[in-house]
């Protein structure tokens, strides 16, 4: 019933986590592994290891969550071997996500990718918010394209982008025109909402560290920014490009909505943090629920079919 196929390969469940939350070490991916989730993908690797900001850089609200990680991670080595390694047992369909800080380095790291016997899935990620002087990738256009073009240039396996959300039509007109020049496998709309500020009202104080408090926002802040950009991608996006909905995923009707804007796949991220990996459990079974209600049998059904007022 929540049956997906996704280059190929059939996934039980649509669902998996965001890049970042529980998937740090082997034994939190090993979790996911053995989860309802459908797939699951590595946090965000950069050549070497590295430490991430000060802390506290993380904090869960009532409403959702802010992060200033700074890409915290164990080196690509470490999530390059995993992968491989479970490709070699038999694993089907892996996602590894991957950054630098400079373009330099972004072109080596890919380089290093195609040339590894890895066959999985790269997720490129062009949206981190919280590395203090490195400003979000994908929101200069131009770097973005001459990044990509590089990129393809030599790299022959299946990658995707993360992208930051976006806020104006124009902006989804130019980075579509711009994406559509590739061979993209998918495109990832939303990473967190760049740059927000909470606060502890009784300490009259900023929750997390780094930046003087700024960090991305994740949770229930983020659904309709993320189902606008799933949706507005989906509307201008070659079909051959597929989605991940990623941003604000509390309960299977959120699901079904971010499905509806026409997510192929939907990851979940600062629920995930909360619930820990049951929550896919019951994401999968709410779905499930809303479906039969609606009468629909398979996610094909609706994926996409979101309907204007005429
Ligand atoms: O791309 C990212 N998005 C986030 O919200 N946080 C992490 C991080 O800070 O490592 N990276």
């Amino acid at each position: 019933m929540l049956k997906t196929n996704f280059l190929g390969v059939e996934l039980a469940s649509p669902l998996m986590n965001a890049s970042g939350v529980h998937c740090m070490s082997i034994e939190e991916l090993e979790e996911l592994a053995n989860s309802q989730a459908g797939a699951f993908i590595t946090k965000t690797a950069t050549q070497l290891e590295r430490e991430g900001n000060s802390k506290p850089r993380y904090y869960d609200t009532k409403l959702g969550s802010i992060n200033s990680m700074g890409l915290p991670n164990k080196g690509l080595d470490y999530y390059l071997n995993y992968v491989i390694e479970r490709q070699q047992q038999g694993t089907q369909l892996q996602f590894l996500s991957v950054t630098e800080m400079s373009y330099e380095e972004n072109i080596n790291l890919l380089s290093k990718i195609q040339r590894s016997g890895y066959q999985g899935v790269t997720e490129f990620n062009l949206s981190c918010p919280n590395v203090p002087g490195k400003p979000q990738i994908a929101y200069d256009f131009e770097l973005t394209k001459k990044l990509l073009s590089e990129v393809f240039t030599f790299f022959t396996k299946p990658l995707g982008v993360k992208l930051p959300p976006y806020f104006d039509i124009a902006h989804f007109d130019e980075m579509a025109t711009i994406l559509n020049k590739f061979p993209l496998t998918y495109v990832n709309s939303v990473n967190s909402i760049g740059n927000g500020l909470c606060i502890n009202i009784d300490k009259e104080q900023v929750v997390i560290k780094p930046k003087g408090g700024f960090g991305g926002l994740g949770g229930e802040y983020i659904k309709p920014t993320a189902l606008a950009n799933v949706r507005a991608f989906r509307e201008r996006l070659n079909p051959n490009i597929k989605i991940i909905g990623t941003g604000g995923v509390i309960n299977g009707k959120d699901v079904f909505e971010h499905i509806l804007c026409g997510a192929d796949l939907v990851q979940v991220g600062t629920t995930l943090h909360k619930e820990g990996v049951d929550v896919f459990t019951r994401l999968n079974e709410e779905l499930k629920v809303i479906m039969k209600e609606k009468g629909y049998t398979s996610l094909e059904q609706f994926r996409g079919r979101l309907k204007i007022i005429e």
